[in-house]
């Protein structure tokens, strides 16, 4: 059997199917087709894909929500077979940030850090970091209700960090705003990752969204993993017709009929991405 390296630091997934729907005598449906990734410490890396591709999937089976029908997920060179979703030391954060509407903003933030049993000045402290780091100081004594869903989904990315998660697993946090306000806060959440130095996971369907946040994207189609880079060197040199395609790439006049075009063909970029290359 093949020796695969299992990196001593961050995620590793090798060879992951999920599958839904199987049974003793059923296969099941393959939402996600034997996908291996790394994340190293510190590192952003968004999952990114049309509709039903199997994204969140492969998240949950990180996360240890969905079972895996083969393959494994390990973190800091640690296999998690057999360990529960809230005993990996993973933060989750989803699209509706679902905060306790009961709960005023910086008892929202300090949840995680009760459960640790963190005492309450340090507490206290930490939750201020934070709302700072997500834009939102002097914030703590608010009620959620008054606040915008843009708030609310910092108030979600905050809480989603107060208790130092290794790992953070982001499914479409920013999918229920609007355009204009996801561009902005997508820039915010990259800077509040980078500034907390969260290793993280982030789903989304929004090319210019992955190429915002990550340091690298993974370009997802039909339970398959096409391609993982940096996205310049994905804009630059797409593996796939596909990839291509997906980024809002397309072959310049001439050059895109096919056979004997090899490797040679270059797509030329025909939308903006937001991407600054910096
Ligand atoms: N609980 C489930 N039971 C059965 N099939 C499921 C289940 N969840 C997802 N699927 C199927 O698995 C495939 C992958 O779905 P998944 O939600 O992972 O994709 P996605 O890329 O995250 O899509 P979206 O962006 O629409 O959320 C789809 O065909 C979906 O219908």
């Amino acid at each position: 059997m093949e020796h695969v390296e299992i990196p001593r630091a961050g995620l590793a997934v090798r060879d992951a199917v999920v599958r839904y729907g199987a049974s003793r005598r059923r296969q099941g449906a393959v939402a996600v087709d034997r996908v291996s990734l790394d994340v190293t410490a510190g590192e952003i890396v968004a999952l990114l894909g049309p509709s039903g591709c199997g994204k969140s999937s492969l998240l949950r089976a990180v996360a240890g929500l969905e079972p895996l029908a083969g393959g494994s997920v390990a973190f800091d060179g640690e296999d998690l077979a057999g360990v529960p979703v809230h005993r990996r030391g993973f933060g989750l954060l989803f699209q509706d940030g679902q905060l306790f509407p009961h709960r005023d903003v910086g008892r929202n933030v300090a949840y995680g850090l009760e459960a640790q049993g963190v005492p309450r000045a340090e507490r206290a402290e930490r939750v201020a970091e934070l709302l700072d780091a997500v834009g939102l100081a002097g914030y703590a004594q608010r009620s959620v209700a008054t606040l915008s869903g843009g708030q609310k989904q910092r108030v979600a990315l905050a809480r989603s960090l107060a208790p130092r998660p290794r790992l953070l697993l982001l499914d479409e946090p920013l999918s229920a705003l609007d355009r204009r306000l996801r561009e902005r806060l997508a820039v915010d959440v990259r800077e509040t990752l980078r500034a907390t130095g969260t290793t993280a996971v982030f789903v989304t369907h929004d090319h210019d969204e992955a190429f915002t946040v990550a340091d690298r994207v993974a370009v997802m189609d039909a339970g398959r993993l096409l391609q993982v880079d940096a996205p310049d060197v994905l804009l630059r040199s797409p593996a796939s017709e596909r990839v291509a395609e997906f980024l809002g790439l397309a072959p310049r006049p001439g050059e895109g009929d096919g056979e004997g075009a090899g490797d040679a063909r270059k797509p030329a970029v025909t939308t903006s991405t937001g991407y600054d290359g910096t």
